[in-house]
């Protein structure tokens, strides 16, 4: 493990991601994996690790389930601890302000809201659909992502931190608050989020805000949806499950979420994380219900292609163990340009100045780190 004094220095191309519980740094690339059937793509992952003797595979999966993954066997792991790399001395990185430009447009994505609302009221079989938006960064020198990663752990303790290569050299990071799906022996936990809302600009405010968003049908229904999707998915590889009965309110810096984890105990333990992530993958917390239909509205009315935004991050073991986050609460660069996204679940009850204003603080998580 390259460190010094407990801290881990990432470099241009590194793998990162930093949990509560599990920060992975990973270096270079043996092989690329990028089969699009789950099945295969997790086979291939096992044999290359066993055959390599590389402790784990690293990266992500694409929103688009026929799009292909791009799964990394590492030249080197440098870290698989509680090692935080924000410890690590960086000359900090002070750019001139970038132009920022919005796709869509605010105006854009309250239209694009209330199409789906329209849709969804006119009983057309959809029942929630994520509808996102995202900001374009241009900076005039190259983006320094080693000196903006220790901001993100920093500021989010309890979020999954998170950079990975994507074909073509750019980098998709974040700050995710969302596990999808961590496998440690036979022990599977998945944490759905949905049902949303900013944080209070003081103590009372933001305490009304959560007390809110818990009593909120709209946003309970929304969250029921993703919980529903989880179980579905987990089941056919669980001997048992256990869902609480109802949600609890989660924070992040700038949001509060309505949150559940659900736990359960694996059949068979040839079922690996990167499996079981795929599985699950996408789930209403980033597509919507039903899923062929969400994602062809989410076609019809995001004028732009997610690519690795909502998918999946993470890593995954010879054994089967792994952790795979949600890509959200993230951006992808590529030398001075940024495209950060933010979405948010829109269901018949929805406010499109509501939904819009809850994309945006969503886009703090990101913005805050970059001085924006
Ligand atoms: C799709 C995003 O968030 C998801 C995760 C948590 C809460 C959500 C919501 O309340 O809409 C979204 O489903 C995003 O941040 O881009």
């Amino acid at each position: 493990m390259d460190s010094e004094g407990g801290a881990t220095r990432l470099f241009d191309g590194s793998f990162l991601l930093a949990g509560p519980e599990t920060t992975v740094v990973a270096d270079g690339v043996r092989a690329v994996v990028a089969e699009t059937d789950p099945d295969e793509l997790a086979t291939r992952v096992t044999k290359d690790l066993v055959d390599s003797g590389v402790p784990v595979a690293v990266g992500a999966l694409p929103f688009d389930g026929d799009a292909a993954p791009h799964v990394l066997v590492p030249q080197s792991v440098r870290c698989t601890g509680t090692v935080h790399p924000y410890r690590s001395p960086v000359e900090p990185w002070r750019p001139s302000p970038p132009t920022v430009t919005e796709v869509p447009t605010g105006d854009g994505y309250r239209r694009a809201v209330a199409a789906a609302v329209s849709a969804m009221r006119a009983d057309e079989g959809l029942r929630k659909v994520v509808l996102a938006r995202t900001l374009e960064l241009t900076y005039a020198e190259r983006i320094r992502l080693d000196a903006l990663l220790p901001g993100l752990v920093e500021t989010n303790p309890s979020g999954y931190t998170f950079a990975t290569p994507l074909p073509g050299g750019a980098t998709l990071f974040g700050a995710s608050p969302e596990l999808l799906l961590s496998r440690r022996g036979s022990r599977v936990e998945s944490n759905p989020l949905a049902g949303s809302r900013p944080r209070g600009a003081d103590d009372a405010a933001d305490r009304a805000a959560g007390a809110e968003l818990l009593a909120s049908a709209k946003d309970l229904a929304e969250h029921r949806v993703v919980v529903a999707a989880v179980v579905e998915g987990l089941r056919p590889f669980c001997r048992s499950l256990t869902v609480p009965s109802g949600p609890s309110l989660v924070g992040t810096p700038t949001m509060w979420h309505l949150s559940t984890k659900v736990t359960g105990e694996l059949v068979d333990l040839d079922v690996s994380a990167l499996r079981l992530a795929a599985a699950l993958h996408p789930t209403p917390a980033v597509c919507g219900t039903p899923r062929p239909l969400a994602r062809t509205v989410i076609g019809e009315l995001e004028p732009f292609s997610r690519g690795f935004y909502g998918g999946a991050v993470g890593w995954c073991s010879a054994s089967g163990d792994g952790e795979w986050v949600v890509g959200i609460r993230c951006g992808e660069v590529l030398g001075s340009r940024m495209r950060l996204y933010s979405g948010a679940g829109i269901m018949p009850e929805s406010d499109p100045t509501a939904e819009l204003d809850e994309t945006s603080a969503k886009f703090a998580t990101l913005l805050r780190v970059l001085g924006l």
